[in-house]
């Protein structure tokens, strides 16, 4: 029957001229005309089923080894103008390294500090803090990612239209704790052993016009450029949380939550356009076990009324961040890629690092990558596995990166004729010129030693809260940034 119909298709010259239909070598057969059809169905049929398969497999492919490298989506275009609001203590040194290691990657131009690490925090953000603005050096600048007081009029002097601003949120319980243990020697915390003995005063001994109150009071209020202060009644509260609400909305197209890092990440990356590979990371600016401590049902509550207007905003884009999970990505391809998130960390902590894991500073290895130590907290640092190829080892060493070390090497790639210079009056320095004042505890590293060599030749040795006026009452730099 194959032979017959091998003939009729043979024959088809003659049925394409017009004149008798193939099926006629059947002798007209009804039984033949139903037998072409069905093998045409099939025909149909395998086509359509390879196809399918192949689409299956390539589906497959970018589902799992493939997102390493490409899985952005083909419809749209990475977002290289991005600013990123620093809050402080919500996982956003992290979020540092991820855009710093992606602006290095694609060479983009990231929009520093005049003063190293800070925007003049706690003032409020001026365009001209920027290196290169004033002197109109850098004509375009892609990130912005520093601790500021966010001021959106001066920010966007700085940053081109088309920028993604995003920023990140705490819980302000977990936030406060970590906050306090940091902050400790600050005025407003210092009088208090523990953070339970600050929060059973009440607010007695605190006061809004105390310096650096805002680490002790709705600072991410502060930070996205609000009054800290309380409200005085539940009405003002109302009030001034909407309007807080309603201009973090209008000025950010995303806002993170902490908690859900990995999942912020997944969000994040499909704002962005960007891989997978590129929101992958390690937890950085962490505190050891040993520091950290858990409150009480009461004072947790305590924590949540004291911090009222920082309760009511991270309320708010807790929900509405899972609200636009449900209304984009759906929670299954959400918690994929979480998945794939987490093992392809797994696979770089083992590839990475020595002990698999975060060590306390002491047994940081190499002194150029541990990281700044403050306050009562012992932030962790990473030791790379020896032995990886050059290559490797440079990934590596980026990702553990902390941020002033990170922040310096930028520095010296985008103004190397000023690190150049920097480097030149090093050799002939002026005494008294650089403040270095970071042991502050026994597990503190001097910053001459947490920091790598060429960014301790280049840049001026400040520790990350000596240009902060918040924490080193006794810097020359943070007399001079207060008054
Ligand atoms: N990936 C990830 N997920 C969840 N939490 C994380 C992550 N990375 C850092 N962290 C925690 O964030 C705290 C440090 O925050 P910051 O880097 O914003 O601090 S700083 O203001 O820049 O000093 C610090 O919190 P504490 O350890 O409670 O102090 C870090 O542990």
């Amino acid at each position: 029957m194959f032979m017959q119909l091998k003939r009729a298709l043979r024959e088809g010259s003659v049925f394409s001229r017009g004149s008798i239909p193939p099926w006629s070598a059947c002798g007209r057969a009804v039984f033949c005309r139903f037998l072409w059809r069905v093998l045409m169905f099939l025909t149909i049929l395998f086509v359509a089923l390879q196809l399918l398969s192949a689409f299956h497999q390539f589906w497959n492919n970018k589902q799992t080894s493939s997102f390493l490298t490409s899985d952005r989506n083909a419809m749209c275009q990475p977002k290289n103008h991005v600013f990123f609001l620093k809050t402080h203590k919500t996982a956003s040194s992290t979020i540092l390294n991820i855009l710093y290691r992606y602006g290095d990657t694609h060479n983009l131009t990231f929009a520093l500090p005049e003063n190293i690490y800070q925007f003049s925090y706690p003032h409020f953000f001026m365009s001209h803090f920027v290196k290169g603005m004033k002197s109109r050096r850098v004509t375009e600048f892609h990130i912005m990612c520093n601790h500021m007081r966010f001021q959106g009029l001066e920010v966007r002097k700085v940053m081109p239209l088309d920028t993604f601003y995003f920023s990140i949120l705490r819980n302000p319980v977990s936030m406060m704790e970590s906050l306090f243990t940091y902050y400790k020697s600050l005025p407003v915390f210092s009088n208090f052993k523990t953070l339970e003995d600050f929060l059973l005063d009440e607010g007695r001994s605190y006061s809004d016009t105390m310096p650096d109150n805002h680490y002790a009071r709705n600072i991410l209020t502060f930070d996205f450029g609000f009054n800290n202060s309380a409200p005085s009644s539940e009405a003002e509260l109302d009030e001034r949380a909407e309007a807080l609400i309603s201009a973090v909305e209008s000025e950010f197209h995303l806002i993170l939550i902490s908690e859900y890092f990995d999942e912020s990440m997944v969000l994040l990356r499909h704002a962005l356009c960007w891989t997978l590979d590129d929101v992958v990371s390690f937890r950085l600016n962490s505190r050891s076990e040993k520091t950290r401590k858990s409150l009480s049902v009461e004072m947790t509550e305590q924590v949540k009324k004291w911090n009222s207007l920082d309760w009511r905003l991270y309320q708010h884009f807790n929900a509405s961040f899972w609200r636009r999970i449900d209304t984009s990505l759906g929670r299954t391809k959400l918690q994929e890629e979480v998945e794939l998130l987490r093992d392809r960390r797994a696979v770089l902590e083992k590839t990475c690092l020595s002990e698999g894991g975060a060590v306390d500073p002491a047994h940081v290895l190499d002194s150029s990558l541990k990281p700044f130590q403050y306050g009562q907290a012992v932030i962790q640092g990473y030791n790379i596995r020896p032995g990886l190829d050059n290559d490797t080892h440079h990934f590596c060493h980026r990702l553990i990166m902390p941020e002033l070390q990170y922040t310096g090497a930028l520095y010296v790639k985008q103004f190397p004729d000023i690190a150049a210079q920097k480097d030149e009056g090093k050799k002939h320095p002026t005494p008294g010129k650089h403040i270095i004042n970071a042991k502050r505890n026994s597990t503190s590293a001097p910053v001459t030693e947490s920091l790598n060599s060429t960014v301790q030749v280049n840049m001026p040795i400040l520790a990350k809260d000596n240009m902060d006026v918040k924490d080193n009452a006794n810097s020359a730099e943070a007399k001079q940034h207060k008054t």
